[in-house]
């Protein structure tokens, strides 16, 4: 891959199921070495998204490009560079693990073997069928075949869901080792946020079909501030605010304001013209997550 071509490239995707949009001109383009969280509720259109990225789904207008390649159209050789790991992996009951690990291997140039870190994280007898796996253990055999052939770019709709903790926990660092050694870029989509902001260098929040928030972690961390003003402010408070701040979420509960771009350097500045005391606070992901998708 060159140092310049995007991983991935959604343009204006667009995809209805009947009358209703579920991905609404979602674009973003993401480099190699990149690790993205694709954040959002049940239901925002992550998967729906992941399968138009991917080209399991066509999308009503807008492409999508991996590596260079419109998907529609993707040669072999590139797909062969490409891996996912789906929701919930389904099929392949009668075989092995090793068998499997073989058999679908042999489709890629050299037959790859699953990497040793990778294997003895899996712990998996490989002599033990597939439909015998708990759903933990399917969940880390889905995890070996999308990565034993080294992929360039790869998608993982919430991988880790059924892992127990420890697991969850290597495998963060295992994907991020990968990613560091590779050059690999990764979009990864979990509920589990905590895990997430610790290897992912950008942040894409999503809210009914729409990409309202598209971020690096660490702007993320150092310019997300709450404002929340003092009791008796109108809930429409937010347009005193200087117009150079971006509110990229509101809680109607507390009456607050997420703004995404505070200026570290010049605290509370500007805020002194509005009529009421406004408190100003570094939320973490978890409180963010929710006024920003809800
Ligand atoms: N094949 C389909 N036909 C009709 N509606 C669909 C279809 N697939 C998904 N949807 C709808 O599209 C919306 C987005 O679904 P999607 O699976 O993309 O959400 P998600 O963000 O991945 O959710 P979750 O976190 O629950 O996995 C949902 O309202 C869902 O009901």
């Amino acid at each position: 891959m060159s140092n310049t071509e995007a991983a991935f490239d959604a343009r204006s995707l667009t995809k209805r199921f009947g009358t209703r949009t579920v991905l609404d001109a979602v674009s973003f383009s993401i480099s190699p070495g990149e690790i993205v969280a694709l954040l959002g509720p049940n239901g925002a259109g992550k998967s729906t998204l992941i399968g138009c990225l991917l080209g399991f789904l066509l999308p009503d207008s807008g492409s999508s490009h991996m590596l260079g390649h419109d998907v529609r159209e993707m040669p072999r050789e590139a797909r062969a560079r490409t891996g996912y790991v789906p929701q919930t992996m389904g099929g392949f009951g009668s075989y092995r693990v090793g068998q499997l690990l073989r058999y679908l291997a042999a489709f890629y140039p050299g037959a790859p073997t699953p990497d040793s870190a990778w294997l003895s994280w899996a712990a998996l007898d490989p002599k033990a069928r597939v439909s015998t796996l708990s759903g933990g253990q399917k969940q880390r055999l889905a995890i070996l075949l999308a990565l034993q052939h080294r992929p360039e770019a790869l998608i993982l709709d919430e991988p880790v869901a059924s892992l127990d903790p420890q697991a969850r926990h290597d495998f963060m660092h295992l994907l991020s080792d990968y990613c560091t050694a590779t050059g690999a870029s990764v979009v990864i989509s979990s509920h589990i946020l905590s895990d997430l902001e610790k290897v992912c260098s950008r942040l894409l929040f999503m809210r009914r079909g729409v990409l309202v928030l598209d971020v690096p972690t660490t702007t993320f961390h150092a310019a997300t501030r709450r404002l929340t003003p003092a009791p008796g402010a109108p809930a429409d408070w937010t347009r005193l605010l200087p117009q150079a701040l971006h509110v990229v979420g509101r809680d109607p509960g507390t009456n607050a304001a997420l703004v995404g771009n505070w200026p570290d350097h010049d605290p509370a500045f500007a805020l002194d013209n509005l009529p009421w005391p406004i408190r100003i606070e570094r939320p973490d992901l978890e409180a963010a997550y929710l006024e920003i998708t809800r």
